[in-house]
């Protein structure tokens, strides 16, 4: 047994447990099963830099990744090649000799510091002949990582340098942007400077694409007066425009340099300010209920969020304004 390899230590159960919930997403456990898996896993905290395992090393057991980046490659002569890039909810184990039955090809390296939950294979072994269930659980999570495989082989070869990177995008929902550059370059078999190329126009094409909402985004505010309503959200606006909520506040920041709030109260204080200056509005509402009406939800945020924008309070706004406005 390699030294570096800490002592047996059982995982706390709040990191186990969601981890035995993955496993039943495959297939109902037991809880005799369940209680197996709490009895004989065991954690490994990995820093970054340190090896999973290690090419030509007989590797006995599985692992699941809890939060972290693990990733596997292989030297041929002066070449190394990514072989794979493990993120977390993924299960990890030499491919070849998953058993413990031959030598690892591929070194498995942690690229952030990371955390998995081990098991034997012989505990494996034991839990198929003991627990029919697990026989399922593992042929339905390996068809999986076989489909997932094959996709890879297939679109690793395939199309442009660009279709490549948008295949791995698509693998991994989320998760891409935590993966360094250079890796995940590896992993596509480009150079780092075409992946980072690449990068750069999808970012260019996104901002233009977003672009085109603006004309959807002035009718919501303009005809619909979506402002108006108390305690509108990001989310609320985006779900109107059908795009992300970070998409919409990336456009608000690009476009109007405006978080969500300040772009959202100034349409709101534009509004008070037309109203004041259209019609003998004061005659009939105090300064405070046109605030109201605008949308702000108390005197406090809109006189706050006046003088943001106009640079002095409501009241002094009102006395600039000639009679005639009035
Ligand atoms: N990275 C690791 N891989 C395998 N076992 C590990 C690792 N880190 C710690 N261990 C523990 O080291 C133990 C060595 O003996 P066991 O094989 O019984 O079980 C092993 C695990 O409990």
């Amino acid at each position: 047994m390699p030294s570096r390899y800490a002592p047996f230590k059982k995982p706390e159960s709040f990191i186990i447990n969601p981890v035995l919930d993955v496993l039943s997403s495959f297939g109902p456990m037991s809880t005799d099963l369940r209680n197996a898996f709490l009895e004989r896993a065991f954690e490994v905290k990995l820093k970054k830099g340190s090896f999973l395992i290690k090419s030509g090393e007989t590797s006995k057991y599985l692992y699941f990744l809890v939060s972290g980046i693990i990733a596997g490659y292989r030297t041929k002569g002066n070449e190394s090649l990514t072989t794979f890039i493990c993120v977390d909810g993924e299960f990890v184990s030499a491919i070849v000799g998953m058993y413990g039955t031959a030598p690892s090809e591929d070194s498995m390296v942690a690229e952030e510091d990371s955390y998995l939950i081990g098991l034997r294979s012989t505990d494996l072994l034991y839990f198929f002949d003991t627990y029919p269930e697990m026989n399922i659980i593992m042929r339905r999570i390996l068809e999986l990582y076989y489909k997932v495989a094959h996709e890879r082989a297939v679109n690793i070869r395939m199309g442009s340098a660009k279709e490549k990177y948008e295949y791995y995008l698509r693998s991994l929902p989320g998760q891409f942007d935590k993966v360094p550059v250079e890796l995940v370059a590896s992993y596509l078999d480009m150079k780092g400077s075409t992946l980072e190329k690449i990068k750069k126009e999808m970012e260019s094409t996104r901002s233009t694409n977003l672009l085109l909402l603006l004309p959807k985004l002035q009718e919501v505010m303009q005809s619909e007066q979506l402002f108006r309503k108390k305690r509108i959200t990001l989310g609320e606006l985006s779900a109107h425009l059908q795009i992300g909520t970070h998409h919409l506040s990336h456009l608000l920041n690009q476009h109007y340099g405006k978080n969500f709030q300040d772009f959202i109260n100034q349409w709101r204080v534009d509004f008070v300010v037309d109203l004041l200056s259209q019609n003998d509005a004061l005659q009939y509402l105090t300064i405070e209920a046109i605030g109201l009406q605008a949308g702000f939800s108390s005197k406090s945020t809109f006189f706050a969020a006046f003088k943001k924008e106009k640079g002095c309070s409501p009241l002094k706004y009102i006395k600039t304004l000639s009679p005639a406005e009035m």
